[in-house]
């Protein structure tokens, strides 16, 4: 039983290595909620709040995720013995939406409950493989940057290459790319930036042989999506357009997408995304496990989960290096030769450099049970 003796919300923020951008928006300072659950044993769990600054992604940012956890989902749990994360779902069923801010608790809370039960979280999860593979995402910048920076993560080993796209970079960027990589296996991420009046636009991409394009239209939009898929052979896999299994169940039905990208923040965490990948198990659906500029933290978290049989294909999960100066945790997360092992030690399976996370952090909320 999990007995919730304070929850201290850390407030950091890192400079990205190189600014990150998509369609929609622009990461240069990259803002983090580390959330630390101990319990009365004084072991603790840890989670983070995935929102952005801004609500350009989704409509979730730092700030509401702080207001959220600290004046409502963080109370909730106060007085509440927990014998299961799965539990969370139900705990914060009145509570509407706000998936970051939910993730974020309930991924502590799963850290937690992975190290009282002495098994890692991957094998609290469920997780079967011994390694995953890692994949990495390529923001908009030049053609030739683009391009070059491909060919530094070939070098590296990367298994699988995203690159953002746009109606202004796209079918001239995949092009040039698989000029010079014929068979590399390429995905495309749109971010939105598409209609079904660029359908004969989006068909042009079909020739290059990607992976999937991924949410090409707005986040929803399930049935212009699935008007989409008809005409197009490349896969669509769906990002912004599924924070819920239901969501999954719908885009399925519909014929929406052939793959989905499960980010436990998008979803709401551990529990959802494993309902999403069970689904789409049982339909034939591959899932794999999306990025958002995470701290190692999440990027723990992403491990264990793509450590699920259906998370067949490689996920945004890179080095922590490819975004990060200092890693917060030990050891570093690093993918060698393209994969990473998934660790077997209790729990998110890496320890918390303290000295780190209080170099970069801005305040610090504790939070205690006055219940006890
Ligand atoms: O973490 C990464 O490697 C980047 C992943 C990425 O593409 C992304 C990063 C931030 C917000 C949204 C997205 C996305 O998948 O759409
Ligand atoms: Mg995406």
């Amino acid at each position: 039983m999990i007995k919730i003796k304070t929850v201290t919300l850390h407030h950091i923020t890192q400079t990205l290595k190189t600014p990150f951008t998509s369609s929609i928006g622009h990461v240069t300072d990259r803002e983090s909620i580390l959330v630390e659950v101990t319990d009365l044993e004084g072991i603790s769990g840890w989670g983070e709040v995935v929102a952005f600054s801004t609500p350009w992604y989704t409509e979730e940012t730092i700030s509401t995720a702080f207001h959220l956890l600290k004046d409502i989902l963080v109370p909730l749990l106060m007085n509440q013995p927990i014998s299961h994360p799965d539990q969370l779902n139900h705990i914060f069923h009145n509570v509407k939406r706000n998936y970051m801010a939910k993730a974020s608790l309930e991924g502590a809370i799963w850290d937690l409950y992975a190290k009282k039960q002495g098994v890692s979280l991957a094998f609290a999860l469920g997780g079967e493989k011994s390694e995953i593979e890692c994949g990495v995402v390529v923001g908009i910048s030049s053609i030739s940057k683009m391009t070059e920076q491909i060919s530094q993560y070939v070098e590296e080993g990367y298994k699988r290459f995203k690159v953002k796209i746009s109606p202004d970079q796209d079918i001239e960027l995949i092009e040039g790319i698989r000029k010079k990589f014929p068979k590399l296996p390429l995905m495309a991420d749109a971010n939105s930036s598409y209609s079904l009046n660029d359908t004969d636009r989006l068909k042009e991409l079909d020739q290059f042989g990607l992976l999937m394009i991924e949410q090409p239209l707005a986040a929803d939009d399930i049935i212009d999506h699935a008007k989409l898929q008809q005409k197009l052979t490349t896969r669509i896999c769906l990002d912004e357009s599924i924070v819920t299994s239901e969501d999954a169940r719908k885009a399925i039905e519909l014929g929406s997408c052939r793959v989905i990208n499960i980010k436990p923040g998008r979803v709401g965490g551990l529990t959802e995304s494993k309902k999403i990948h069970d689904l789409c198990k049982a339909n034939d659906i591959p899932v794999w496990c999306g990025g958002m500029l995470e701290t190692s933290i999440s990027r723990a978290h992403n491990i264990a989960l793509a450590s699920l049989a259906n998370f067949s294909i490689p996920g945004d999960i890179s080095s922590s290096s490819r975004y990060w100066e200092e890693d917060l945790v030990y050891p570093e997360i690093k993918a060698v030769n393209g994969k990473i092992t998934v660790p077997r030690a209790e729990g998110i399976g890496f320890h918390m450099q303290m000295d780190i996370v209080k170099k970069y952090r801005n305040s610090v909320t504790v939070i205690k049970n006055s219940y006890i």
